[in-house]
């Protein structure tokens, strides 16, 4: 029935004022009115319908997406968004598009990569969008290893040009979202050559399409490399490949902030780190990691309003049978992913921060935080996506058969989600990135260099080495202190395990290779107790609003004792806690899934998604779930007709057949 809320009683069983919890969630109160304003236009906006998506072969799937982002363009330009506001309505919109890379890379590494002039001259044509460009970095070859990339660019002094070419098949660049068919010009990544001397790489400007009829300039080979997985998904994007034959560019497309080639084809490294060519990477894995609190927090909203609605079992009396979401198996899948989305949205809120202020000290030419802001970035991109891109597919098993059906909005949640694991960077060379950090801090340990930041805990090294939990009783594991050392404890420990065990190489490159699982471990046990600190420490902040607070501590307590039983091993192998305070821990987190649960439904609520956003029926904030499941399955373009085509070529003749098999 229309206009019933069927998850009312579920909403009247708050214990918290869910309006305070939706400013929370948002970030201030300016982003709440933000978010809620452009989400509800997006949502109100015939042109922005997601109707039928999926069901789209992929040419009228690209097309509909050019559709999409122009006409997002046109309401940019009509309704004259700020570039804050573009970007949320962008992000409602919610189909990865060309777009995202011309504001999300290829601006990003013009700004960080571009000298002065070069940005007067670039920006505004990108910002107009009078080019297009996108992120041409990863090549067929070559894509982890950034320093193989085999692109070259040679610089001519007759001409005072650069030849771009792509000496091998290899070289071909490979996967550049946007490349495909839309981008008119790209920052291309290539070896730097002047002089006969290889400087390694740069990055480029280079025009690739006519900016009149679109076609590829001269000595430009360009393309889409083909259907990626899942329906719909991440086929609205054009990832493409591309090909120079000796294309010729003039010496100013260099982006020249990090070093400089002059009119004497004279290569000059200027006093910024080289590192910084990598800055761009930085930034966008910084973005993701915000971004996979919207991707998990969707997806756990679908799968908890889904087993509010779901009933099996345990009728009584005839009554009512169970509600899924009562089974303490479903609670021990599903809340500590909703903890997880609460976690994420606030260690990527102190991310933002880290990466503004080393942004701001870099301009100040202070390098100081750049190998903590890259270790960071990096870590907690590799953390969050992968327990995103899980969770995601956990929260489709917990809708049962019904999550599998592209209608629950789950299937195509993931297969656009699941590349984040891969695209910024594969997240296990993230780790082991990390992992690099690491080593490289206890090595310093003594030498009288103190570690800041999220790595001070090392300064503590001798304590933490030696330390045991003092936890005695269940409630014990809800003091902040406790947990805090519990996770320091484990992190610095496997973190000096691996260190002493790579002093026994005698090359400790041959070292690293060979303990290379047991480093990322490591890394993973850094990045994890990264997002609990974080967490406690949002908790200490005034956060107004009737329960918010106490139903934070909850949430907070769920990530961090799920986290503990589910490394259980790493707790005890390191020493710090016996079996009996695991086993304590697990009995707290079973009562924190008490205290979660009569208020699941109003903490997904949180999230103000629209069910436009959601674009799930599964997930759909009035319940209303079994009318609208059999009313859009006889949307499918099979039931057009009840006789199915091929009914005459395929189906009779083969009953036929079978009949005149029966009368033999
Ligand atoms: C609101 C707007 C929202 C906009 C959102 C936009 C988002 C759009 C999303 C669109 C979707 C998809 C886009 C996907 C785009 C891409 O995938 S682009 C391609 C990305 N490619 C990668 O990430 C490659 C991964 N590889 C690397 O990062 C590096 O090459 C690697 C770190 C693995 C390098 O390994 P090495 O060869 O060992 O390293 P070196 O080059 O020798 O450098 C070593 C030193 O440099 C330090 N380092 C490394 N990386 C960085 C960095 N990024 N920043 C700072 N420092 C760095 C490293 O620690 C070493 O330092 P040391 O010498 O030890 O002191
Ligand atoms: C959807 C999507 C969009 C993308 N968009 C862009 C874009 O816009 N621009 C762009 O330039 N690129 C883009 N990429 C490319 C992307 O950045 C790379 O695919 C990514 O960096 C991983 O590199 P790779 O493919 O070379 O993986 P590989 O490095 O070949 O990884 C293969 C396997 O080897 C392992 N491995 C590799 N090196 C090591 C090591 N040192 N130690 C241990 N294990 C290792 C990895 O863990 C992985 O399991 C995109 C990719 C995808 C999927």
């Amino acid at each position: 029935m229309e206009g019933v809320d069927y998850l009312a009683d579920e909403r009247k069983k708050a214990e918290f004022d869910v309006n305070e919890m939706k400013i929370v969630w948002a970030g201030s109160r300016h982003n709440f009115e933000l978010s809620d304003r452009i989400s509800k236009l997006v949502a109100n906006d015939p042109g922005f319908s997601k109707e039928g998506r999926t069901m789209l072969p992929r040419k009228e799937l690209f097309k509909n997406t050019l559709r999409k982002a122009t006409y997002a363009w046109k309401r940019i330009i009509e309704l004259r968004l700020s570039e804050e506001e573009a970007a949320k309505l962008r992000h409602f919109v919610d189909e990865p598009a060309f777009t995202d890379l011309h504001w999300g890379m290829f601006i990003p590494a013009i700004k960080g990569q571009g000298t002065d002039e070069q940005q007067k001259k670039w920006l505004p044509l990108a910002y107009k969008m009078q080019i297009i460009g996108c992120y041409a970095q990863t090549e067929l070859g070559h894509g982890s290893n950034v320093q193989g990339l085999e692109t070259t660019a040679t610089f001519d002094p007759q001409t005072d040009e650069f030849v771009i070419h792509s000496p091998t098949l290899t070289s071909s660049k490979w996967w550049p979202g946007g490349l495909g068919k839309v981008s008119t010009h790209a920052v291309v990544y290539a070896r730097l050559i002047t002089n006969g001397k290889d400087y390694g790489i740069n990055g480029f400007i280079v025009q690739l399409r006519s900016l009149e009829d679109h076609k590829p300039l001269p000595g430009v080979t360009v393309g889409d490399i083909g259907l990626k997985f899942g329906n719909g998904a991440y086929n609205t994007m054009d990832n493409g490949v591309l090909r120079f034959d000796h294309v010729r560019i003039p010496r100013d497309q260099m982006l020249m902030r990090v070093s400089q080639v002059t009119r004497e084809g004279k290569y000059v490294q200027s006093d910024v780190p080289r590192q910084l060519l990598y800055g761009t990477m930085v930034y966008v894995r910084q973005t993701i990691v915000s971004d996979a609190s919207n991707a998990l927090s969707r997806a756990v909203c679908i799968a908890t309003r889904y087993s509010a609605v779901r009933r099996q079992f345990g009728s009584q009396n005839g009554g009512q049978e169970i509600q899924v979401i009562d089974y303490k198996t479903q609670q021990n899948r599903l809340f500590p992913l909703l903890a997880s989305a609460y976690a994420f949205r606030f260690v990527g809120e102190w991310l933002k921060w880290l990466y503004t202020d080393v942004t701001q000290r870099l301009q100040a030419n202070d390098f100081s935080t750049l190998p903590e802001a890259h270790a960071c970035t990096a870590g907690l991109k590799s953390l969050t996506t992968t327990a995103t891109a899980d969770g995601i597919e956990e929260c489709r098993k917990l809708c049962g058969g019904h999550g599998y059906l592209c209608s629950s909005g789950l299937p195509e949640l993931f297969a656009v989600y699941v590349p984040a694991c891969t695209y910024e960077g594969d997240n296990t060379v993230l780790l082991l990135q990390v992992a690099r950090f690491l080593m490289k801090t206890v090595s310093q340990l003594g030498s009288g260099k103190k570690p800041v930041g999220t790595i001070a805990y090392m300064g503590r090294i001798e304590h933490l080495m030696q330390c045991r939990s003092d936890v005695k009783q269940a409630k014990d594991w809800l003091k902040p202190s406790a947990v805090v050392e519990a996770f320091e404890a484990r992190a610095a420990r496997m973190s000096v395990a691996c260190a002493q065990n790579l002093s026994k190489f005698d090359n400790p490159e041959e070292g690293f290779a060979e303990l290379a699982a047991d480093l990322a471990e490591a890394a993973v046990a850094h990045c994890q107790l990264i997002v609990v600190s974080k967490f406690i420490e949002k908790l200490q902040q005034d956060i107004p609003g009737e329960g918010v607070k106490q139903q934070l501590e909850v949430l907070c307590g769920i990530y961090y004792l799920f986290l503990l039983h589910k490394h259980q091993g790493d707790f005890l192998g390191t020493g710090y806690i016996t079996s009996k305070q695991a086993s304590l821990a697990n009995d707290q987190l079973r009562a924190l899934y008490s205290q979660l649960r009569p208020n699941a439904i109003s903490l997904v609520d949180a999230f103000n998604y629209t069910d436009h956003f959601l674009d799930s029926i599964l997930g759909r904030y009035d319940g209303n779930v079994y009318p609208k499941l059999y009313e859009a399955a006889w949307k499918d373009p099979l039931n057009q007709s009840d006789i199915a085509d091929g009914f005459h070529e395929y189906i009779r003749p083969l009953l036929k057949q079978q009949l005149r098999t029966a009368r033999l």
